[in-house]
């Protein structure tokens, strides 16, 4: 519950939609109420009168009339406004999670899945329309609609006011705080369960080509059979503890029920109520119940919505690893790179980096080389300022990087890295993420220079060509060349490329690092690899071990 209370800012923003969601299922309730209460008195009356001329049948007919309408337009309006609020929560939520998610990436907690990511994203904030729209709202039009009741039988019929006042009190308060105690743990384990789910048929799908050509499809199948049979165990243990609660309001309903008909009937019998009132009375409390069988299924669902909630708090207010000084630096315009005695470790894990030092002049091109694990793109991670040494210094131009905005330092430094991305969008669209005001001469040039032009040339639809999910239209090479060309195109003065080649044969490499010296004339360029550098294509070349620069 403390989770959900998280949103409470976001929840205000909609308050008053949500009000008038309350207020409109609050008349709706109401009607069904004073609708079967008049009916019961309507009908009854009728009949207790002989042959209805003595009975104003005009008055309860339009009353019934008037009822059955109010009650379909409350509805209707109800849905309307709610779900409409809801649907706007639901997306500032959203951006509230972006906004908390993108200063805290990469995420310390390694555990989480990219599936799992995707799922707290996805199902758990739609998990969260369930708080309002299907539990907070019935409640309380629930609890106003029987403290009216109570009080029309303590007038009228004192001692059932307290049969049905115990009983409604019951079904509405205590029912359901006893369903959400129980099934806690339901609603958790339905959540993660969810999760594990989403995540397997992720893992499945990026994984199936693998899966298959070793020969352990079936395996995989079977242990997606067992996580789906996990998540079903767990639907079922929460509809299990539902229904339970669902029995209970019907029991309930059923005492408010008989015990107000038997003291009703005694009143009766003592001339102390009309029939058709008591008749009106017992419908009406029947028509109050209506409104908790609603409650019981949402509440239900409640649990599941508190647990969706701790796992995007979990997320949203997890470290920041690099934060922005208060009062930041200007940006210098010297671009002489210098790494003095940094020292490095990831979470308090085995140190990656130990007192290195490097100075790189503007316009320098450097190879870093060394075994694997060496911390190559460690160091590469630091210069971008994506983590911060734990001893040491690194700056650019003489200003310390920790003093200087992210933004500012990823405006001097294009990034190549081993994994860089192409999106499922155009060629051009995936070109122009680098510089966004580059003309189309630009975008040729840098693709020139890439050594890819030619062969977008020859597509049938060029630069609008759409290269697929991750860039699955197009070989893994052509994929690194298109991610050079964009590094390329970005007007930064630093280059750092991290296994640039690692897709591209021999050959191939050598053009790599020759259009590199060319095309990156003028800036500088560090440059991380295992390849075997051909003569004249850098400056200098480094070699890092066990965390230092030889
Ligand atoms: N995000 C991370 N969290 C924790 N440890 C990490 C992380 N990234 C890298 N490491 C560890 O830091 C060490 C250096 O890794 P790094 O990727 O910098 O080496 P590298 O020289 O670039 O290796 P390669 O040539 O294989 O790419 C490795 O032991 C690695 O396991």
């Amino acid at each position: 519950m403390k989770a959900l209370l998280t949103f409470r800012k976001l929840f205000a923003q909609q308050a008053r939609g949500l009000a008038l969601a309350l207020l409109l299922s609050l008349i709706a309730v109401a009607s069904g109420v004073a609708l079967l209460g008049t009916s019961g008195w309507f009908i009854t009356a009728a009949a207790l009168t002989t042959a209805g001329l003595a009975f104003n049948l005009f008055v309860p007919s339009s009353m019934v009339r008037g009822f059955s309408f109010i009650r379909i337009l409350a509805r209707y309006g109800e849905r309307l406004s709610g779900h409409n609020a809801t649907l706007k929560l639901l997306s500032d939520i959203r951006g509230w999670l972006f906004a908390r998610l993108f200063p805290r990436l990469p995420l310390r907690d390694r555990s989480l899945r990219h599936g799992d990511l995707v799922s707290r994203l996805t199902a758990d904030v739609d998990a969260l329309d369930t708080a309002f729209l299907v539990a907070i709202g019935p409640i309380v039009a629930a609890v106003i609609i029987g403290l009216t009741l109570t009080t029309v039988l303590g007038f009228l019929l004192p001692l059932a006011a307290i049969v049905y006042g115990l009983s409604f009190a019951l079904a509405v308060i205590v029912v359901p705080v006893a369903l959400v105690i129980a099934s806690r743990t339901a609603g958790k384990l339905n959540v993660a369960r969810a999760a594990d789910a989403r995540a397997a048929v992720l893992d499945g799908i990026e994984g199936h080509a693998d899966l298959t050509i070793f020969g352990v499809l079936g395996t995989a199948q079977s242990g997606f059979t067992a996580t789906a049979q996990r998540l079903s165990d767990a639907k079922g243990q929460l509809s299990t503890l539902t229904a339970a609660a669902g029995f209970a309001v019907q029991a309930l309903a059923a005492i408010a029920l008989i015990g107000s008909l038997w003291l009703g009937l005694q009143a009766l019998s003592a001339d102390q109520i009309d029939g058709a009132v008591l008749a009106g009375l017992l419908l009406a409390i029947l028509g109050s119940f209506e409104a908790t069988s609603a409650i019981v299924r949402s509440v239900g669902k409640l649990t599941t919505a508190m647990a969706a909630a701790e796992r995007l708090t979990a997320i949203a207010e997890g470290p920041i690893l690099v934060s922005d000084p208060v009062s930041p630096a200007a940006l210098p315009a010297d671009t002489t790179i210098a790494v003095n005695g940094v020292s490095f470790a990831y979470d308090g894990g085995a140190p990656v980096l130990s007192e290195t030092s490097l100075t790189v002049a503007p316009g320098e091109h450097v190879a870093i080389v060394g075994p694997s694990g060496a911390g190559k793109s460690s160091l590469l991670s630091l210069l971008l300022r994506l983590a911060d040494p734990q001893a040491g210094q690194i700056t650019l131009g003489g200003t310390d990087l920790m003093a200087l905005n992210q933004a500012d330092v990823h405006r001097s430094m294009a990034l190549l890295s081993q994994d860089s991305p192409l999106f499922n969008d155009s060629i051009r669209a995936n070109l122009l993420i680098a510089n966004e005001n580059a003309d189309d001469d630009a975008l040729w040039d840098s693709l020139s220079s890439a050594g890819i032009a030619d062969f977008i040339r020859a597509l049938p639809n060029g630069l609008h060509t759409v290269v697929g999910e991750g860039g699955r239209t197009v070989s893994v090479g052509q994929a690194r060349r298109l991610c050079l060309a964009r590094a390329l195109l970005s007007d930064a003065p630093i280059l750092l490329l991290d296994e640039p080649t690692s897709a591209l044969d021999r050959v191939a490499e050598v053009g790599f690092f020759e259009t590199l010296r060319t095309a990156a004339r003028g800036r500088t360029v560090i440059v991380v690899t295992h390849a075997a550098i051909p003569d004249g294509s850098v400056d200098r070349v480094v070699t890092m071990g066990n965390g230092r620069l030889v």
